[in-house]
């Protein structure tokens, strides 16, 4: 399973490597980074190789893919000559194949992973997909950790797991945005609106973890039979509302990640 070499660890590496910290799950002296340009914070952490020698690749069991798709092949060329040949490739590129990649890598096994930024707080949520069980293992011990871990047992998948999941906390994100900002122009300072807004989100994202209700059922128990919150649902759930938005939002992500690939 270790050492871990990390090809890439920008922002979904780096909150990968602030996940395993606080998890406990492995120690810095198993991990090994390659990036072209590491944080001073990475550079920082005691124990943790960075940009070590091509020799030392060698020593990694399990290697995490962790480039922008665009650069992935650049970022094969250059590790794969020096790995391990049982070394296995766990991928987190939305839309590029396992196939492509394991031929990058000389034939070596490959899992496919599809993560959200929550595993930098140990609260992600990791889709995976592999053909080969020792890959499949490798990759559950790499999220468990950090992430609940959604088995695919279909690499097509992956694409819908991107945009229902892999991007989905920059929708929320965007809500909560949009949210602060319909409160400035219903008179709310920014500061309040700001506060209200995500303070409120924040709670009812808890609670729909903490309660295990239907998200249906919560949002009755807010919605007073011809009050407030059914006047704004009426917008917000009618035709052209919320159902068909998000259905095309994510039909656009399935899209880029197939364009991806
Ligand atoms: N961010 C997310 O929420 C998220 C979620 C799920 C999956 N992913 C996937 O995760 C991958 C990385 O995304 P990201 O958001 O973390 O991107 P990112 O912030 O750009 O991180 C990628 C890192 O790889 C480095 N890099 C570039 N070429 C390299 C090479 N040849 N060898 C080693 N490192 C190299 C980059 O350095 P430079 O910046 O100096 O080029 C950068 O630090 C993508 O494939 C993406 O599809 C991201
Ligand atoms: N970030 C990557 C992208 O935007 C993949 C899912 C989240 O392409």
């Amino acid at each position: 399973m270790t050492p871990i070499l990390l090809l890439g660890a920008g922002r979904m590496g780096g909150a990968l490597i602030d996940g395993w910290r606080k998890a406990g799950a492995f120690a810095l002296s198993d991990l090994m980074v390659r990036d072209p340009h590491p944080t001073t914070e990475l550079q920082a952490l005691a124990g943790l190789a960075v940009n070590p020698p091509d020799e030392e690749l060698g020593r990694a069991k399990t290697v995490l893919l962790a480039v922008k798709p665009q650069l992935w092949r650049e970022a094969a060329a250059q590790a794969a000559p020096h790995l391990a040949p049982d070394a296995v490739i766990v991928s987190i590129a939305a839309g590029v194949s396992a196939a492509d990649i394991s031929r990058a890598f000389g034939g070596r096994h490959v899992a496919r992973v599809m993560p959200t930024t929550a595993v930098a707080i140990g609260q992600g949520t990791a889709s995976l997909y592999a053909a080969d069980p020792d890959a499949r293992a490798r990759a559950h011990a790499l999220f468990a950790p950090v992430a609940s871990v959604a088995d695919l047992d279909d690499e097509d998948l992956m694409h819908a797991a991107t945009g229902v999941s892999g991007s989905a906390p920059a929708y929320l994100y965007a809500f909560v945005e949009a949210l602060e900002a319909a409160g400035v122009a219903a008179g709310l300072s920014e500061d309040v609106s700001k506060t209200l807004a995500r303070s409120t989100i924040a709670g009812a994202a808890a609670l729909l973890n903490a309660s295990g209700e239907d998200p249906a059922e919560l949002r009755r128990q807010v919605t007073s039979p011809g009050g407030t919150t059914q006047a704004a649902l009426e917008v917000l759930m009618a035709d052209d509302g919320f159902g068909p938005l998000l259905e095309k939002a994510v039909a656009a992500a399935v899209r880029r990640s197939k364009e991806l690939g």
